[in-house]
């Protein structure tokens, strides 16, 4: 017995495995590549100091010049990712026994229930009610930036739902424990299938998620035809909290059910006004932060979009195999698991399971400070975002920084203090805690700055997760074989393109603020960790290499200026290696992580589209933002189905449906190229230049070919195909190109 207990003392909670021959060959081809490279630059800059420079065609070479400069450069950040990748694996067989486990709160953000369809919201909640964890140790937070009464009422429901569902789930020991997925799922149960007794309760089940569904769809009808008199809106209103609380419910029970110990469930809509700026899904968890901190104040925080469901119940005790890990835990702030999709077709045309973040780059920071935070599917230890506080002790003003709740301070402290969902019978919030979700409860404190999730960005994961690690927290990645969360990703064109321009402008605000990677980040962390987060937030300028690419050296091909070595030039193979060598590197990547050859075309295609359209808005966005001239807006992502928009997605056709403003330049930039290319062979078959042509002509063709989606749109015949508008101010757009930037540029 005692030797037991010893061994389950002295076995590691987690280990971590690298990867020794990948990291060899990431490391032999960052070095044939860097020298590639070197070639490349001493071949530009000869030009420089030849005498056979013609000026007409300076300004090209200068642009190629300056675009091989900013890719080479974007690139050199990224290798910082394959220096030292690494894999963990959990043991949580190795915990100890639940009664010692720490509590922990789940916070669940929705902005919108029009976007954001309640019914999806609150099976997000139930999954995550379901987790596999004492319930009484686990406390449910809902922030509702909608203010809606439907919402509400949903959590009202759902509760009631949750009361034969949890049940249900740890007695037949459920796997996914998120009804509709659940109910949708083809696979039979597979330790109980056969039972009589099961199959009669999981028919009874079903049917009491009926009502639930039905019991939303009425009041939601009701709403709208009642409509709104009290002229509160999503932008305007009071803080609102509810609590639901297991006593509460016990005395509201009318029905025969056995009293059930559920989770604690709290509703916050925090206060609004348009005058008052709310910091989008930051302010939202800043919020339940602090609302949480003097309800329940758990230690660890997992955080959840309203898009993404717990898909398996373990997810907390693999977290705390890291936060339990006394050699990991007093510098660790948070263990990120992968965003993975559920509503991914099998060819994934839009690469919307972002599979080089989750395959490549998270494992890469895993193995030297840690990963950035992705937003969702995070287990937070609530101490890290109290800024130094800790670090400093208690010479400081705590109202300065955590404002004039002292109930709140004395959370901090944690002696002496119980938070409120601890005191029996008292569910309601009094006064203070209001006060908490208020509008200017953040008035002249360090709220968004040092302490909770940081302002001034919409991606306030990456830019709170960078500067975690610049203050000393170390972070994991945590991906285990079975996805632990399952979220919805964007699957069309528009919606994409949204969500792209936002991060890329986000992403910008970060790398240009005066907590740039590259200069902020050496001071404070290893050189590698911050090269990674600079790649981060600089890879939406790939849209400038890329716009030049799409036009200058075809402008040149069509005019007969050549560019790029001869066939015959021994430089011909430095340009031919870099240009395979990167290509080569992607689709190994892209194989060895799951991945075909039809999916690295796939990405080659939507990195060219995304940086060509939402990545240069999202530059002109940030430009305009820091010129003052625009207000930062978080726009979420539509989360509702679309049947028709789903079944172009599953029949693997492109819906071109999207805004003017992100197809026209696409479109015509795959005109452009058309026209290049085949007027340069035209006028290379007359002259007979091949030999310096060469690397020119396969520049549109690549293009052409890795984008041939578009030119399909322009041809098929359905509802998600290029209009005849789009097509022709794209022409419009393709002769201004030649028109006024021939004559500017040769
Ligand atoms: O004012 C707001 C806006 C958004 N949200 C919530 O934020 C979450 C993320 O929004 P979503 O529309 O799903 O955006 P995505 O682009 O899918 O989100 C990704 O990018 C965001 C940063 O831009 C991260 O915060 C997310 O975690 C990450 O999944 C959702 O739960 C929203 O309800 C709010 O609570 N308040
Ligand atoms: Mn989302």
């Amino acid at each position: 017995m005692n030797s037991n207990m010893e061994e389950t003392t002295t076995l590691p909670l987690n280990i971590s495995d690298v990867n020794k021959p990948m990291i060899f060959t990431n490391r032999l081809h960052m070095l044939l590549h860097s020298i590639a490279l070197c070639f490349l630059f001493y071949y530009r800059l000869c030009y420089f100091f030849q005498s056979r420079a013609t000026p007409p065609l300076l300004l090209p070479w200068i642009l190629v010049f300056l675009s091989e400069i900013i890719l080479s450069f974007i690139w050199i950040l990224g290798q910082a990712y394959r220096w030292n990748p690494i894999s963990r694996t959990v043991f949580p067989q190795r915990l100890p026994e639940d009664q010692k486990l720490p509590h922990i709160d789940v916070f669940i953000c929705t902005a919108d229930p029009t976007k954001e369809p309640t019914i999806d919201v609150m099976n997000i909640l139930l999954s995550a009610m379901a987790l596999d964890y004492p319930p009484d140790k686990l406390h449910l937070y809902v922030s509702d930036d909608g203010g809606s009464a439907v919402t509400l009422n949903g959590m009202r429901v759902a509760w009631k739902f949750a009361r034969w569902w949890i049940p249900f789930c740890t007695r037949y020991r459920i796997r996914c424990r998120c009804p509709k997925a659940y109910f949708s799922s083809q696979e039979s149960d597979d330790d109980f299938g056969g039972d009589m007794e099961f199959v009669a309760h999981r028919k009874m089940i079903k049917e009491k998620y009926e009502v639930f569904k039905e019991d939303m769809l009425r009041f939601r009808e009701d709403e709208v035809h009642s409509g709104d008199a009290t002229g509160i809106t999503s932008q305007n209103h009071a803080s609102i909290i509810e609590v639901c609380f297991w006593q509460v419910i016990q005395e509201d029970s009318r029905d025969e059910i056995e009293p059930v110990n559920l989770p604690s469930l709290v509703y916050v809509s925090r206060e609004k006004k348009p005058s008052h700026p709310h910091h989008f899904k930051a302010g939202a968890l800043n919020a339940l932060y602090r609302i949480s901190a003097v309800m329940s104040n758990s230690p660890y925080i997992l955080v959840l979009d309203c898009d993404m469901f717990c898909s398996e119940p373990d997810s907390v005790r693999q977290a705390l195999c890291f936060h339990l890990d006394p050699k990991l835990s007093p510098s660790l702030a948070y263990v990120q698991f992968p965003q993975k999709f559920h509503n991914i077709s099998k060819n994934d045309i839009y690469d919307s399971q972002h599979r080089s973040a989750y395959k490549v780059l998270w494992q890469g920071m895993d193995g030297l400070k840690g990963p950035v935070l992705s937003g969702t599917g995070f287990y937070m230890k609530r101490e890290a975002l109290y800024g130094n506080y800790t670090i400093k002790g208690t010479e400081l003003e705590p109202q300065q920084q955590f404002g004039a709740s002292n109930k709140l301070i004395k959370s901090l402290k944690q002696q002496n203090f119980t938070p409120d969902l601890m005191n029996d019978g008292k569910a309601l919030p009094d006064e203070e805690t209001l006060l908490l979700a208020s509008c200017n409860y953040e008035t002249n404190t360090k709220w968004g700055q040092e302490i909770g999730f940081l302002y001034g960005t919409v991606c306030e994961d990456v830019h709170t997760g960078f500067m975690l690690n610049c203050n000393g927290w170390n972070s994991v990645f945590c991906d285990p074989s079975k996805p632990q969360f399952l979220g919805n990703s964007t699957t069309n064109l528009n919606e994409l393109l949204i969500q792209g321009t936002r991060w890329g402008s986000g992403l910008l605000d970060i790398g240009s603020s005066r907590f740039c990677p590259l200069i902020y980040g050496p001071q404070r962390m290893s050189l590698l960790q911050s090269l990674c987060v600079a790649e981060l937030t600089y890879f939406p300028l790939y849209c400038l290499p890329l716009w030049c690419f799409a036009i200058v050296p075809q402008l040149c091909l069509l005019y007969g200026f050549s560019l790029c070595p001869k066939v015959s030039d021994p430089f011909f193979f430095i340009f031919l290696f870099i240009f395979l060598s990167s290509l080569t590197k992607h689709l190994v990547e892209v194989l060895t992580t799951g991945g075909t050859f039809r999916k690295w075309i796939i990405e080659q295609r939507i990195w060219m589209m995304k940086s060509v359209t939402c990545h240069f808005y999202g530059l002109l966005d940030a430009t305009l933002k820091k010129l003052g001239l625009r207000e930062g807006s978080f726009m979420p992502t539509n989360k509702v189905e679309d049947h028709e928009q789903t079944m172009l997605y599953q029949m693997d056709k492109y819906d071109f449906r999207t805004s003017k403003m992100f197809l026209v330049p696409m479109v015509a930039i795959i005109i452009f190229n058309m026209s290049c290319f085949f007027g340069g062979i035209y006028r290379v078959a007359s002259v007979g230049n091949w030999n310096s042509m060469f690397m020119q002509l396969l520049l549109p063709c690549y293009v052409i070919v890795v984008n041939y989606p578009i030119i399909e749109g322009l041809i098929r015949k359905d509802k998600g195909s290029i209009s005849t508008s789009v097509i022709i101010l794209s022409n419009f757009l393709v002769i201004i190109i030649h028109f006024i930037l021939s004559p500017l540029l040769i």
